[in-house]
């Protein structure tokens, strides 16, 4: 059961050999992520092609036929990189991928999101073991560069004629762990600004007292994001809203000073001062409400501030829409999920806006359903976390998940072209 027996080939050790392929930021070994997976895809007999838009971030691309292939196709999304780990605070390297006797297989990217690469690959093994053949052409698409914003990767993906060529009707991208029993999915992601405040001022000695130096203008906008900030988070903490359904704020960095050898001169007031925010706006929020106020209260010009918003993708779709997918009757691939999650024993909470952003921002903005589901219950939600883990029995069931929801997916008959 426990991990003397890594070097046997099964589903688990499929998973550890991918978990142990170092894709951490800042530097993801791309080209050994994508030999691995593409010698997997060979290996079942599905058809493997590497797309690179930018030189060094490849995208592997594979491809299992359907017999109808001129209905819309499914895409199952899978990012190949990982956020960096600090080796010395896991109780196990974060690239070993050591299975613990009680299951847990440890790994940065166990979680976040190199279960599910793994898992579309096993559930279509074993479908094909089955004889089972698929209506729609199923496609998988293993991405990089998704945790540094996907500009080099999804985003240059969708807007490819490659892309236009799948001819994609339903999309299924990463969710997050659930620590109950039900399953998660997710039908939006809250959309990310940077946002930099700058400020100016009058400079001055250290001890003087006067109106209007850059270091007051500053802390008085963050005195007033702050209370924005609370009072949003205020919402959550009445139980009205989840975290992912407001509008967060958080201070990244502050820069500000005059340095010197040692550190800072501390007798100079200086002219100029600047803060940073990572911003995440849920579809149902009006971008255009916060840029209003980020020009009359957040960095007023009154008060000597500019400011730059990083819009970090898009925010809505082509055709000025909300970007998220419907969980109701008017999007027939909702109810062909929903079954086959039951189909496979599974319950489903509630549908969620992800709190964190995916690359399904880019496919939805094409107006392309995707649902995020990342098929982990009684798990821990330990992405971006020391000692991420998942524990074997979860992995497993998830290929099992997978097998319901592709047979479903890829069989489902009912023209949604005109949708
Ligand atoms: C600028 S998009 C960044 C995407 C990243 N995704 C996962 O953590 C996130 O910060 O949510
Ligand atoms: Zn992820
Ligand atoms: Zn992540």
């Amino acid at each position: 059961q426990s991990d003397n027996e890594a070097d046997q080939d099964s589903p688990v050790s499929r998973f550890q050999r991918y978990l142990r392929i170092k894709t951490a930021h800042p530097d993801p070994d791309y080209a050994s992520a994508v030999a691995f997976l593409k010698s997997q895809a060979l290996e079942i007999g599905l058809n493997a092609r590497i797309l690179e838009f930018v030189p060094g971030k490849p995208l592997l691309l594979v491809t299992w036929y359907g017999s109808n292939p001129s209905s819309p196709s499914i895409l199952l999304n899978s990012h190949m990189d990982s956020v960096p780990a600090e080796s010395s605070k896991w109780l196990h390297p974060p690239f070993s991928a050591v299975r613990t006797s009680d299951g847990r297989i440890f790994a940065r990217g166990s979680q976040d999101d190199k279960c599910i690469a793994i898992q579309y690959l096993e559930a279509i093994r074993n479908l094909r073991s089955q004889n089972f053949v698929p209506a729609r052409t199923i496609h998988i698409s293993y991405v990089p560069d998704e945790e540094i914003g996907g500009f080099d990767g999804a985003a240059k993906f969708v807007q490819s004629k490659e892309f236009k060529e799948l001819n994609v009707g339903f999309m299924m991208d990463e969710g997050q762990a659930s620590p109950g029993d039900e399953f998660r999915v997710f039908y939006a992601d809250r959309s990310p600004w940077g946002l930099i405040i700058k400020a100016k001022g009058t400079p001055g000695h250290g001890s003087r007292m006067y109106d209007n130096s850059a270091m007051e203008n500053l802390m008085k906008s963050i005195e007033i994001m702050s209370r924005f900030r609370e009072s949003q988070f205020e919402i959550v903490k009445a139980g009205e809203a989840a975290n992912s359904e407001v509008i967060s704020v958080n201070p990244v960095f502050v820069n500000a000073g005059i340095p010197s050898p040692t550190g800072f001169v501390m007798n100079m007031q200086p002219s100029e001062a600047e803060a940073g925010f990572d911003i995440r706006i849920p579809p149902t929020a009006d971008p255009d409400a916060i840029r209003r106020r980020i020009v009359e209260e957040w960095a007023p010009a009154r008060r000597n501030m500019t400011f730059q918003i990083i819009e970090k993708g898009p925010i809505r779709d082509y055709l000025g829409g909300p970007l998220m997918t419907m969980t109701n009757d008017s999007n027939p691939w909702w109810s062909v999920f929903k079954t086959a999650i039951s189909e496979a024993g599974g319950k489903l909470s509630r549908p969620e806006i992800l709190a964190t952003t995916t690359d399904a921002r880019f496919m939805r903005q094409m107006k392309i359903p995707v649902l995020g589901f990342s098929p982990m219950t009684n798990t821990p939600i330990l992405l971006h976390d020391h000692n991420e883990f998942l524990r074997d029995s979860v992995f497993l069931r998830g290929i099992k998940v997978y097998e319901s929801l592709i047979s479903a997916l890829s069989s489902f008959q009912e023209d949604v072209s005109s949708q």
